[in-house]
């Protein structure tokens, strides 16, 4: 990172474009204006004594005639590691714990009905070293282990639902690893979880070392304040995996996510958007933030130079409507609660006015993909 770190987009840009033209740049860029939400003090100094980021949006639907408004509030934490990867696993879990507990306690005062963490978010993102050990001993029972029962917690405590992205080790199946969502209901009891469908094969993301692609499909979880599913990191990539999702009736997508910005960072802000758009649903984008050091250094056969941290995790989580507005991002470089408010009406009333659901020629994309996936396809081409 450079001496003065590039804080976030929306800073800059406030900083250096004239009142009357920022509207018009936000309003190309950014989509329809999210209000600000005028969070509790409480809220903010807890926030800033703590050492977080915090900011809050509202997205702003119609009022209809024959149903009633289903307004919910959603927090996305993002946040650094909190000790050295070479501390040991159970202090490097129980002091995540601590942060993160501290963040979800002001996303309570702030009237959270769901929140979600960021991929991983137990452990530091050690996929980049392909050592074995000691990762593997963050996996935990996605039913049983410690993190489902801190979150237990929350969920009760606080009246959220709470998506708690882990590794998993699925022991019913011969101790087999899993990157999982486990979706905790308010009442306290876990709902359910669900695991990426998705392993990258780019750069340090040596992912396939540690766990297998996921095989719970596209379930989404009903819950008291809406039907929700969660689209692990770089599944955010992959258009259909956005549409399953949808398909199965989700409101609201999670994209837990861990990404650097060397890699990705001009990629960030378009394709959750681009999903609420063409989905017709709400989607968040949560990445972690900071640089994490190992102490072996390690490859990942790309030519470049050995090295012991996988970049900058630039945050920059966000909120995106069906109606293509999004939230400004939360800080590049620090921990962040991002309190973002909607009306889930909106989701129809946008699937109304576009119809992609209507004009979708789903029979045919079925037809042809049948097709497309024997292993004797010949592409449709016509020649002279
Ligand atoms: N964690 C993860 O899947 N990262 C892959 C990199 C990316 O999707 O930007």
């Amino acid at each position: 990172m450079s001496a003065t770190p590039f804080e976030s987009l929306e800073k800059t840009l406030e900083k250096h474009i004239p009142p009357e033209e920022l509207k018009e740049v936000k309003r190309i860029m950014y989509g329809k204006d999210t209000k600000t939400i005028e969070l509790p003090q409480c809220a903010v100094e807890a926030a800033a004594e703590r050492g977080f980021d915090l900011q809050g949006s509202a997205f702003s639907a119609s009022v209809e005639q024959l149903r009633q408004p289903r307004i919910v509030r959603v927090g996305l934490i993002q946040n650094q590691i909190v000790l050295p990867t070479d501390a040991p696993v159970i202090e490097q879990i129980t002091a995540l714990h601590k942060r993160v507990g501290e963040i979800v306690e002001v996303a309570a005062m702030c009237g959270v009905n769901i929140i979600c963490f960021q991929e991983a978010w137990t452990m530091p993102f050690a996929f980049c070293t392909r050592e074995k050990v000691p990762w593997t001993e963050f996996a935990e029972s996605a039913e049983e282990g410690q993190t489902t029962r801190f979150c237990q917690e929350l969920a009760r405590k606080y009246n959220v639902v709470v998506v708690s992205p882990i590794l998993e080790r699925d022991e019913v199946h011969g101790e087999t690893l899993w990157n999982t969502a486990v979706v905790i209901s308010n009442s306290g009891s876990v709902l359910g979880k669900t695991r990426k469908n998705h392993i990258p094969r780019v750069g340090d993301f040596n992912e396939s070392t540690y766990y297998m692609e996921g095989n719970t499909g596209h379930r989404v979880f009903q819950t008291q304040f809406g039907k929700i599913a969660v689209n692990i990191c770089y599944g955010r990539h992959h258009p259909l995996n956005w549409f399953m999702y949808s398909l199965n009736g989700a409101e609201i997508i999670f994209n837990p996510s861990a990404t650097v910005g060397e890699l990705s960072e001009p990629m960030w802000p378009i394709e959750a958007r681009n999903a609420a758009i063409a989905n017709h649903c709400f989607t968040c984008a949560i990445n972690r933030v900071g640089t994490e050091h190992f102490k072996n250094e390690f490859t990942s056969g790309d030519g470049k130079k050995a090295h012991t941290d996988f970049g900058h995790f630039y945050g920059s989580s966000y909120v995106a409507a069906p109606d293509g507005s999004r939230t400004p991002g939360l800080s590049r470089t620090r921990d962040g609660l991002l309190v973002a408010e909607m009306d889930l009406n909106l989701t129809r009333q946008i699937s109304d006015k576009w119809s992609f659901k209507m004009t979708g020629r789903y029979e045919m994309y079925a037809e042809e993909l049948a097709k497309v996936v024997q292993h004797d396809f010949k592409a449709n081409i016509i020649k002279e």
